[in-house]
């Protein structure tokens, strides 16, 4: 998996077009969204976190949260985006990776916003400029270990 955090004062998207076949099914409310004072958490899923996506989706959480508790964020983003890797995973495990990581930093009490999977879209990014604000993590589950 290939994470870019932007610290940003904002980021706010606008769905255009289909980008895969089968999109993820969403509402018309979440056609465009929009999070102030936010920990953007750009996400490519890649083929090897297939072996342990359990193991990949704690790993991640770790990492966002470590970030955000360093920046002082108590907002994330987490946004499907199939531009850090040329070794992407299938779209039906990143969507389920990119909801368990939702879901998880919910649970951690952030207040977390998922971009919608399969899209192309419109978005601004306001970054924030610090040094912390621009990071990247890649992480790999462990070479054969299935739990
Ligand atoms: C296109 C650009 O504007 C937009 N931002 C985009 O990237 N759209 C991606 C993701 O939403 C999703 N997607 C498919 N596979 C993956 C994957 N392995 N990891 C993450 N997202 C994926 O499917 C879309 C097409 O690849």
């Amino acid at each position: 998996m290939r994470m870019l955090l932007i610290h940003a004062d904002y980021l706010e998207y606008e769905i255009r077009d289909k980008a895969l076949k089968n999109p993820e099914p969403i509402s018309d409310e979440q056609r465009k969204g929009r999070l102030d004072e936010v920990l953007a958490v750009f996400i490519s899923v890649e083929k090897v976190d297939e072996t342990n996506p359990e193991e990949v989706v704690e790993e991640a959480v770790t990492e966002i949260e470590d970030v955000a508790k360093q920046v002082k964020a108590e907002r994330i983003f987490v946004y499907p985006f199939a531009h850090l890797s040329s070794e992407l995973a299938k779209p039906d495990v990143a969507l389920e990776v990119l909801k368990k990581i939702e879901e998880k930093l919910k649970e951690k009490g952030y207040e977390v916003k998922r971009a919608p999977f399969g899209y192309y879209k419109a978005f601004k990014l306001s970054c924030k400029g610090h040094p912390l604000a621009e990071l990247s993590r890649t992480i790999v589950p462990e070479e054969g270990v299935s739990k």
